[in-house]
This record gives structure tokens, C-alpha cells and sequence, in this order.
């Protein structure tokens, strides 16, 4: 069996040579000629996975895409050729929701202000959008869900509408698919209107796809209003973003908030398992066997670190830093945006972060109460 695989997939060597001949390719350039004898073909984001690269090749068993998004894969043309395809729905759910929360505390200690008294406003409550609900309730955040299809589909938590979202919340943070018709597109969801009517002094954030956002637009309203603050990980026309977009921007990445080690061993673990089971292969491995151990594997807190207490934001993001200091991406986007190729390289040569769960916190002396320990659980961290 003949692999290909994107040469920035981590752990496709340790997962699939029990299969077949692995061969890594440069995904966003990927060619038909070099896709015609593959029989499994590994891909991210950056590679369009259609007609034009797949007519060439008749021997295709499985196409899968260790993402969340599938926004890059004619999955109809899939069907319509018998040719499974997978993804790896929620692989870096926690990434994201972690990269978001951090991003927010980030923020939060920059402007003085304290995230505990904000009102976020999550737009798409699914595996990313619900992962970073999840820290801010641990933190005691109020958050407000917008996610019109899974109200519509009875999910029982409460949700509100944007228009109610745009008027309450002081941060929105957007987590839905791009999707270009039907009554819920998020296509320029957040048009010049939208981007005007946001409340004095809102944060957005951007950790979904660039075109959510008409980034045109943004630059527009962004050059009108110092008052907003901005977060984005993903950029319209990516890998190119619009320069006069980049220093209005407070925190900029380079559509990394999904990459940590954990979120990118589960992508690459799921499309295993997957081929393991089109091919009746029993799964051997485990997604922790594939996980080093991470460099601080042990940190203590003495009884005043109540991470709940707003009073402590600061040591909280001190203690996040230490899983993923955002900063650091953001300084290296800011040096190598423009620069030929950079928003590439930045991605291939990231240094995966860690998850919370790397970490382990040892409370040495007894709590008042276990609120913050549990707390800290919460929020991603073990605790000991
Ligand atoms: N920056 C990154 O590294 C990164 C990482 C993972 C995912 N993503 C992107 O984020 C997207 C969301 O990921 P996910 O795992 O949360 O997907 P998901 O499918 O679990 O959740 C998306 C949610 O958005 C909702 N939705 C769709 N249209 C909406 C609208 N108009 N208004 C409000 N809600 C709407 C859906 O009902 C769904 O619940 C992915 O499709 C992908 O494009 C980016
Ligand atoms: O959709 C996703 O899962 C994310 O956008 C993903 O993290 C993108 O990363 P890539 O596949 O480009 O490495």
C-alpha cells in the first residue's frame, strides 16, 4: 500500500508503516501527478482535495484529513467516486478552547482589566466553541452560546441569537465552519455592519476560519475604533494575510490555535484507527504512547493560589504561559507575515505546545475549601 502523507503531519511514521510505504509531500502544492498511485492519501488544511488532484489516480482506498474543518475536501466527489473519506472531528477541540481562554487572560492582564467580569459570547457551540466555554465556566466566566442549528436541533443548553450576543457580550470568540449558503452561512458572518455595531470596547476573537470575517471590512472599521480588541489566528486569503490588517490586530497567529501535541497526535490517531477498521486492522497503539512527556511534569501552588479568585489573573496566565505562551507566536508573525513564504514556514516549523493536561498541579497545603482545586481541574489541569 502506498501512503502519502503531508510532510507536516507529526506521528505518521509510528501509526501507519505497519500499512505501507509512507511518502511525505509539501501539502499546499500537492499535484495530481504525484497523488496518482496512492492508495492512502493523508492531508491538512492546506491541501484542496478534488477533482482536478484526484482524476489521475484509480487506486484511492481512503482520503483522510487530520482536521477538524473539512472545508478543503469535495466530499462529494469523494462519495461520488466510493472513496472513504474521514476527518478528526474535536482532535483539537482543547487546543483551541485552551488557545482562546489564554488569548482572553492574555488581554484581560494586558488592558488592566479583569476577564472574570466579562460576558463572552461563543458564536458556534460545537467541539470548539463548547472547549472554550468549558475553561471560561471553570474560571467562573458568564457565557452566552449562539449556535441557531443545535438549538434548532433540541441541544438542551441555553442559547441566545447573535443580534443578542452583538448587544451584551464584551467578548465574542467565533468557533463555526465556513459555510458560503444556506440560512446559517458564516461567510462574512461578520460583515461592515456587524463589525460596526459591536459595544464599545468589545474583543473579538477569530479562531475558526479567516472568512468568517470580511477582513476588508475590519481594517475599515478597526481603523475607525481603537476601542476593539482583536485576536486572530486565521486570516482571510491565508497564507497571505492583508497587511494593514496585521497591526490592528492585538494578539495575530498564524492558524496555530489547534496545534498542540495532544491535538495533533489525536487528528493523526483517529485517521489510524479509521484505516484500521476499512481494513480490519487490529488498533495496537494508543494516542499516549505517541506523547513525550512534557518538560515541567510536576508544579506546586501554596494555599493563597486560588486560581478562581479574579484577584489572581495574573498567576493564572503565568501558570497557562507555562503550557503555551501565545506571545511568542505573536511576536513571530509579526517579524515573518510578509515575508516570502512565512505564514508557511511559521506553521511548519511551530513548536507544538502542550495542553493543560500536561501539566500536573500539586496543591501542597489544604484548601479552605476544594473549589480551586477542582476548579483547576476544570479548566484542563491534573491536580494532585
Ligand atoms: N484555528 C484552528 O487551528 C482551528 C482548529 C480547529 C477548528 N478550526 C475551525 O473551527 C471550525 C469549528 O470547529 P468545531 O470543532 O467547533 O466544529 P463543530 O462542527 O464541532 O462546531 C461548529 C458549530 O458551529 C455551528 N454553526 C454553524 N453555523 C453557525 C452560525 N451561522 N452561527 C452559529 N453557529 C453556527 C454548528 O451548528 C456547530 O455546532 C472548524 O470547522 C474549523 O474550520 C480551526
Ligand atoms: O480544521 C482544523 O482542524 C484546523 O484548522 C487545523 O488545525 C488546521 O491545521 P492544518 O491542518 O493546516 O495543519
Amino acid at each position: 500500500m502506498k501512503i502519502i502523507a503531508d510532510e507536516n503531519m507529526p506521528y505518521v511514521v509510528e501509526l501507519f508503516n505497519e500499512f505501507g510505504d509512507i511518502e511525505f509531500v509539501d501539502g499546499r502544492h500537492l499535484t495530481p501527478e504525484q497523488a496518482q498511485d496512492a492508495d492512502v492519501l493523508l492531508v491538512r488544511s492546506i491541501t484542496k482535495v478534488n477533482a482536478a488532484l484526484l482524476e489521475q489516480n484509480q487506486q484511492l482506498k481512503f482520503v483522510g484529513s487530520a482536521t477538524i474543518g473539512t472545508d478543503h475536501v469535495d466530499i462529494d466527489y469523494l462519495d461520488s467516486r466510493n472513496i472513504p473519506f474521514s476527518n478528526a472531528p474535536g482532535c483539537n477541540a482543547t487546543a483551541v478552547g485552551e488557545y482562546a481562554f489564554i488569548a482572553m487572560l492574555e488581554l484581560a492582564t494586558r488592558c488592566g482589566e479583569s476577564l472574570k467580569d466579562k460576558v463572552v459570547g461563543i458564536v458556534g457551540a460545537g467541539n470548539t466553541g463548547s472547549a472554550t466555554a468549558k475553561c471560561l465556566e471553570a474560571y467562573g466566566v458568564k457565557v452566552m452560546l449562539c449556535d441557531p442549528i443545535k438549538q434548532q436541533e433540541g441541544d438542551e443548553r441555553a442559547f441566545y441569537s447573535l443580534e443578542q450576543v452583538l448587544a451584551e457580550a464584551d467578548v465574542i470568540s467565533l468557533h463555526v465552519p465556513i459555510t458560503k449558503d444556506g440560512e446559517h452561512k458564516t461567510w462574512f458572518l461578520f460583515d461592515e455592519a456587524r463589525l460596526a455595531a459591536l459595544k464599545p470596547n468589545t474583543w473579538l476573537l477569530n479562531c475558526c476560519r479567516g472568512e468568517v470575517i470580511d477582513n476588508n471590512a475590519l481594517i475599515k472599521v478597526g481603523q475607525q475604533r481603537s476601542d476593539l480588541k482583536l485576536v486572530l489566528d486565521v486570516w482571510q486569503g491565508e497564507p497571505n494575510p492583508i497587511t494593514e490588517l496585521v497591526p490592528l490586530v492585538d494578539i495575530a497567529t498564524p492558524h496555530i490555535a489547534g496545534y498542540s501535541l495532544e491535538g495533533k497526535a489525536k487528528g493523526t490517531f483517529m485517521l489510524y484507527e479509521k484505516l484500521c477498521q476499512l481494513t480490519n486492522t487490529k488498533v495496537t497503539k494508543t494516542v499516549s504512547d505517541l506523547l513525550p512527556p512534557f518538560h515541567i511534569s510536576e508544579f506546586s501552588l501554596s494555599v493563597n493560589a486560588d486560581l478562581l479568585d479574579g484577584a489572581n489573573q495574573a498567576k493564572l496566565l503565568g501558570l497557562a504561559r507555562m503550557a503555551y505562551d501565545v506571545r511568542d507566536d505573536d511576536v513571530k508573525f509579526r517579524q515573518r507575515f510578509a515575508q516570502l513564504n512565512g505564514f508557511d514556514q511559521m506553521r511548519k516549523q511551530h513548536k507544538h505546545r502542550r495542553e493543560f493536561s500536561a501539566l500536573t498541579l500539586n496543591f501542597v497545603q489544604a484548601q479552605l475549601s476544594n473549589e480551586p482545586m477542582l476548579a483547576a481541574e476544570q479548566l484542563g489541569f491534573k491536580v494532585t
